[in-house]
């Protein structure tokens, strides 16, 4: 056995018993989330709550979405830098997706259903909603634990108030022979938290220490957490943005959804977070003033961290 196989990324199971806040697991999964996100910058959640009756739903919904001419997916744009439809790019030629944005609330459903289907389709948009409603809701726990362990569980309150969530579609075509099997570049997302599913064809991978490439498997019940370049920042440099890639191995056509959170207005650098070994490296700053920051000084083939850039010390 190599090396790398033995490294596995952290599981932490999110069962009835240590959902409940101020319950015994409930603390202990307080610390297992913090110390996982700061050694890994992201980790599995097992999450057994999600029925498997959403999950065969929201997959069958993103295989019905991406059968839309692309005329049509193309219709799916937004003023917020990154929430739009993306495709048909050379550099990345297996790879389209489109983004539900607030997926949780009935009207932005509605609106983006419609515009795909205008006569309408609720069951995609049931389905999109009743998915995002469970992830969003373990989003939230997540985030309540980290900051609970950090002693700072009074910016839980911030932190849903002002989130803005995204649901992302994704697909990728299976590889020809003569071409590369790279779905998605290696990257860390600009985001609080980004939350991938996966649908039954592999390919996710995360760097973890010592520079290792994993591959995360995908089943029905797992949603890796990672930390984005904001919870980086947020965090005072103790959590590591988690760069990922997605790298195409299996036969068939590859689905994911990716869930992710971002904060309207400022996130804020906590005193609490401040010490002698952790001074300050970061100023406090708007979310999606950094997101039009990225969007102008990306550049194509390159994926650096730029939060230092954006509000560094
Ligand atoms: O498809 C995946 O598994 C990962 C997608 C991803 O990394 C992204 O959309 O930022
Ligand atoms: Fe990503």
């Amino acid at each position: 056995m190599g090396l790398e196989s033995q490294i596995k990324l952290p599981v932490i199971e999110f069962s009835e018993e240590n959902l409940k806040p101020g319950s015994s697991a409930w603390a202990s999964a307080c610390i297992e989330v913090r110390r996982a996100l700061e050694e890994y910058g992201c980790f599995e959640a097992e999450f057994e709550k999600m029925p498997r009756r959403i999950h065969d739903a929201a997959f069958a919904g993103a295989e019905e979405l991406f059968r839309l001419p692309t005329e049509v997916k193309m219709r799916n744009t937004s003023t917020k830098p990154y929430f739009e439809y993306f495709g048909q790019y050379k550099t990345l030629p297996l790879y389209e997706s489109m983004a539900i944005d607030h997926p949780t609330s009935l009207d932005a459903a509605t609106n983006f259903t419609n515009l795909m289907w205008p006569a309408g389709n609720d069951r995609f948009r049931e389905s999109a909603q009743s998915y995002s409603e469970l992830v969003t809701e373990l989003d939230r726990t997540v985030a309540r634990m980290l900051f609970e362990s950090y002693g700072v569980g009074y910016y839980h309150d911030y932190y849903s108030k002002n989130t803005n969530y995204l649901l992302r579609y994704i697909k990728y075509n299976e590889p020809e022979m003569e071409q590369s099997n790279e779905g998605l570049l290696p990257h860390a997302d600009k985001t609080f938290f980004s939350i991938i599913h996966q649908g039954k064809v592999s390919g996710l991978q995360v760097k973890v220490k010592d520079d290792q490439w994993i591959d995360v498997p995908p089943s029905p019940t797992s949603f890796i957490f990672m930390a984005g370049e904001a919870l980086m920042a947020w965090s005072n440099d103790r959590i590591a943005s988690c760069y990922h890639q997605v790298i195409l191995k299996e036969k068939g056509t590859r689905y994911s959804l990716g869930t992710f959170s971002f904060i309207t207005g400022t996130v804020h650098i906590l005193e609490e977070l401040v010490d002698e070994t952790h001074p300050i490296k970061y100023n406090p700053f708007d979310h999606f003033e950094f997101l039009h920051f990225v969007k102008q000084n990306l550049g194509t083939n390159s994926n650096p961290c730029l939060i230092k850039a954006f509000s560094g010390l």
